[in-house]
């Protein structure tokens, strides 16, 4: 008795594909497939968004990042019809958004710039958008309790703390039960509870069979929210990957071993499914097998280990090796290498 029962989608490593939870809420019309091909954005001379082409499925959290600038909020922008491509196009289950004819109750959306009326208490905001878009009332305090803002949802925005001010933007945003979730930097403002908190919401809309498309410039917090990441660079298409292939190319998952008998272990190690990477006379970079393997193979030889080091990838180091020609003004860093392959990056 007293067990802690954890839903599933509490775990960063399972993975949502298509598949609803059997406390789905009844699906809107749409699929929430979004479909971006060629979007192109130029102010004048500069192109801010270079013929990015990707999907973004739904049961998935796709996270979208890229440092200052690269352009993820404006393509948020193109997609939800609020600027207009120069080329290309982006739909959400097979429209344009401003084709949805109820666009609220299908695609809801956070972006960074806060819209809402500071005299306003959080419940009138909210019962201000759903009554202009048919959404019943029931839905104001059912958000407003799923996004911890049910005891200060009489209170005036205007003295919300960001956290606050984010928690309301993600109300509104699924104030319609919308099949798609559009969420520019969800997390930026929160404290550690508030982002644990945007981690699990994203992962349980997503469990629900939803498409959630989730801007960040922060690596690190994206492989433990996402399925799938987009990561683009000055507009540009850099990797279109899942977070485990992108994880396993960063590094993680391979085991440093120095040993004076290099040559001699590679041998022995060196297989179909575990490869074996010299790295100087005595150490060898080994992907495939684990530390445990390799001990007792060395062990089973008499062959002396110096050190056994199972290697946890610097996911930020790899974001930013990735991301480093497209950063707007980047600062000289002292960094250490590790692997920067991509699968599905471009050059
Ligand atoms: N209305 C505009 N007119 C001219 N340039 C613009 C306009 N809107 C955005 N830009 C430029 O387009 C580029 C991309 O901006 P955008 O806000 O989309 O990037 P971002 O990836 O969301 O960055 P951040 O993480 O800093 O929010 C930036 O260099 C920005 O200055």
């Amino acid at each position: 008795m007293g067990a802690t029962v954890v839903p599933e989608y509490y775990s960063p490593h399972l993975k949502y594909r298509h598949r609803a939870t059997p406390h789905a809420p009844a699906r809107t019309s749409i699929d929430g497939m979004m479909t971006i091909r060629h979007l192109t954005k130029r102010y004048g001379d500069r192109t801010v968004v270079d013929d990015l082409t990707f999907t973004v499925r739904p049961g998935t959290v796709t996270g979208f990042l890229g440092p200052n600038g690269a352009g993820k909020s404006t393509t948020m922008r193109m997609i939800l019809g609020l600027d207009a491509p120069t080329r290309g196009h982006a739909t959400v289950g097979g429209r344009a958004y401003a084709d949805h004819p109820a666009p609220l109750t299908e695609v809801g959306a956070l972006l960074e710039a806060r819209s809402v009326h500071p005299g306003r208490s959080a419940y009138d905001h909210l019962l201000a958008l759903a009554l202009t878009h048919g959404i019943p009332r029931g839905r104001v305090t059912h958000v407003l309790e799923l996004t911890g803002l049910a005891e200060v949802a009489h209170r005036r925005v205007k003295g919300f703390s960001l956290g606050m001010g984010q928690r309301l933007g993600i109300a509104a945003a699924l104030l319609g039960d919308p099949a798609t979730v559009i969420l520019d930097e969800p997390v930026n403002g929160l404290d550690p509870e508030g982002v644990l908190w945007v981690r699990t919401l994203l992962r349980s809309l997503a469990a629900e069979g939803r498409t959630v498309l989730v801007s960040s410039h922060l690596m690190s917090e994206m492989a433990l929210t996402a399925d799938h990441l987009v990561v683009i660079g000055r507009g540009r298409l850099l990797a279109d990957t899942t977070v485990a292939a992108f994880v396993r190319e960063a590094g993680a998952g391979s085991v440093r071993v120095v040993t004076p008998e290099a040559a001699r272990l590679a041998a022995l190690l060196a297989g179909p499914d575990t490869e074996v990477t010299p790295a100087g006379a005595e150490r060898l970079d080994v992907r495939g097998t684990d530390a445990r393997h390799i001990g007792r193979t060395a062990a089973a030889h008499g062959i002396p280990l110096f050190e056994l080091t199972p290697q946890t990838a610097s996911l930020e180091q790899a974001f930013m090796d990735l991301t480093r020609d497209s950063v707007e003004y980047s600062a000289t860093l002292e960094t250490t290498a590790v692997a920067t392959t991509v699968e599905g990056a471009r050059a």
